[in-house]
């Protein structure tokens, strides 16, 4: 048996709007809309599947106000976290919000109109209390704190919604569960009581022993419950973490847990954000919910202490118990005993038998440089998982900008140093060639400042695509401004994944050497005036200021210059 929902009814909008969901579709065409952020997202689709039951809809002021003060909308109902939509002054205006327009509320991705809200209120919250109040203070270094100062809108609207449809999802489908689903789920298979884990992180033993504890304990079984909607930033992409997880259920005995994703936007409220998911996780039908050591902890504030204590988080679950209904299992930290191969919350260990650990610094490190993770601390199918997604620097993608005049050597360069790595082998290898790139990518494009510019914005989107996928990318264009080489490494830092590594070679062979060799002439038709803007001639080369690396045919020969190349890659542990 499922365990009852916060409030007594499942709020499982989708399901009771079903029969008017085509007028209310039919309506949505004619309303105002709203399309709506990741985050509103996230939220409407638990309030729309019952998630956050009792909630129907985006808080009016009374409850948000009531549950910034008192942890309680406004009838009482024990609700510790604002889901309010915050909407624009001009965007209010624009569309002439008042009580009770009707907004049709649209997923981001894809323009769909997925629920109706009937507007009760619009109001302008008080960012610095809820900040203080629900987070703890107003410091920026939460994440939470930093969304409501730079992302959330002026006003928030309030009022029920009308479900037309949830939304649609194309990844881990047969893994995302509704309350309903789920507490059906639970039906057939005929659990009775039901731990619930909440996790936004890869799963390793500790967290399996964990989990088992629990249940033995409980005399239950398990949820693996993890959050794939907005997590911290910096967390591990929901895509590789499912992946751990399924991993990691083949470890579990037979029958014993389950896995169910939840698309929830995460606060990182510590204890208010503990008794939030012990809502959820009752909503979902499960008795019990793990509470472990810093729950939903963002980590340190900007005078680089924690924002909370490591068992706030269950100190006020216990508070709350009574009213919560759902179990909470606390756990101290799991830590290794090599004596025993076994791993035992941290309080029991008896004092001076050795422990062991692997932080998640140091697991970043060991898949990083690709030293061994041991088979205490994680399984091989996790870590064939994570190292995949996270591959060692010799097996990441890297692009080498080589930028210099016409006729520098840089095309020389490019080419031997393909064959240099094509000879290696273990990465595809890319070269673009600053004519090539002209004849395939930029073919209207000229030779003024902006034209240039953007061509270099175009190989940099190209090399980072492919530097993503882990390939070798050798550019050489004259690239002769700064600020895009800057673009150039900014877009693949930024885009590039894993493989972000930028290096910049200034290929600085004199003019007079470049002009001198210039078998296709083109220097002199410059000076001729035949061709205009001619970089060197009558436009601007500027010198790099940051170059990794600056090399001259002049000085070195080709082979010289290549294995320069393979020095600094060799360094920087590429190859
Ligand atoms: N006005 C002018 N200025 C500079 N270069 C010119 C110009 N007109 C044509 N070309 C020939 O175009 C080739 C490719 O230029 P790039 O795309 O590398 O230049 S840029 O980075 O956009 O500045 C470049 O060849 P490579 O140096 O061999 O790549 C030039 O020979």
């Amino acid at each position: 048996m499922a365990n009852s929902p916060h409030g007594g009814i499942l709020k499982d909008l989708v399901a009771r709007d079903e029969k008017i969901s085509t007028e209310l579709k039919e309506e949505s065409h004619s309303l105002p809309d709203l399309v709506l952020t990741e985050r509103q997202l996230c939220d409407l689709e638990l309030i729309t599947n019952g998630g956050f039951s009792p909630l129907e809809g985006f808080m009016n002021e009374r409850d948000y106000e009531s549950v910034v003060d008192n942890l309680r909308l406004a009838d009482g109902v024990l609700f510790p976290i604002p889901v309010t939509l915050d909407v624009s002054r001009e965007t209010v205006e624009s569309l002439k919000i008042v009580s009770g327009t009707r907004i049709t509320l649209r997923d981001p991705r894809d323009d769909e109109p997925l629920a109706i809200i009937t507007v009760e209120d619009i109001y302008t919250p008080d960012l610095v209390k809820e900040a203080i109040n629900v987070f703890g203070a107003d410091d920026p270094a939460h994440p939470s704190v930093s969304y409501l100062r730079n992302r959330v809108q002026d006003l928030y609207v309030g009022g029920k919604v009308q479900a037309i449809q949830p939304p649609a999802h194309f990844d881990y489908v047969a893994l995302r569960y509704t309350p309903s689903e789920l507490r059906s789920h639970f039906k057939k298979l005929s659990w009775r009581k039901v731990v619930a884990f909440q996790t936004r992180n890869p799963m390793h033993r500790a967290h399996r022993e964990l989990t088992v504890r629990a249940a033995r304990q409980r005399q239950a079984n398990v949820l693996i419950h993890p959050v794939v909607g907005l997590t911290k930033p910096g967390d591990v992409d929901h895509y590789t973490r499912v992946r751990v997880y399924e991993a990691i259920m083949a470890k579990y005995p037979n029958g014993m847990g389950h896995l169910a994703l939840l698309p929830l936007a995460m606060r990182m409220a510590g204890p208010r954000e503990a008794v939030w998911h012990a809502i959820i996780r009752k909503n979902y039908g499960a008795t019990h919910f793990i509470v472990g050591r810093d729950h939903a902890g963002p980590g340190k504030n900007s005078q680089g202490k924690d924002f909370y204590g490591p068992y706030d988080a269950q100190d006020l679950v216990t508070q709350y118990h009574d009213e919560l209904e759902i179990e909470m299992v606390p756990f101290q930290q799991m830590t290794y005993l090599p004596s025993t191969d076994e791993y035992q919350p941290v309080d029991e260990v008896p004092k001076g038998v050795q422990t062991l650990d692997i932080s998640g610094t140091e697991l970043r490190r060991r898949l990083r440089t690709g030293a061994s993770i041991p088979d205490w601390f994680s399984y091989d199918a996790v870590v064939k998982v994570l190292r995949e997604s996270y591959p060692p620097r010799n097996n990441q993608g890297f692009v080498l900008l080589l930028t210099g005049l016409h006729n520098s050597g840089k095309d020389a360069i490019a080419k031997a140093l393909q064959v240099t790595l094509n000879q290696q082998g273990g990465r595809s290898v890319s070269l673009l060639l600053g004519e090539t790139v002209r004849q395939e990518l930029s073919s209207e494009l000229g030779y003024s400042a902006e034209d240039r510019h953007l061509n270099a914005q175009r190989i940099a989107f190209v090399a980072a695509e492919l530097t993503r996928a882990g390939a070798a990318v050798i550019a050489a264009p004259i690239a002769p401004y700064e600020r895009s080489r800057e673009a150039v490494k900014d877009i693949v830092q930024h885009s590039g994944g894993a493989g972000a590594n930028f290096f910049l070679i200034h290929v600085a062979t004199p003019l007079a050497h470049c002009e001198k060799t210039d078998r296709r002439g083109l220097y002199a038709k410059a000076r001729r005036g035949e061709i205009k803007g001619f970089t060197g001639v009558d436009d601007v080369y500027e010198t790099p200021e940051k170059a990794d690396l600056t090399v001259d045919v002049t000085q070195q020969s080709i082979s010289e210059i290549v294995h320069s190349i393979v020095l600094l890659l060799e360094t920087n542990s590429l190859l």
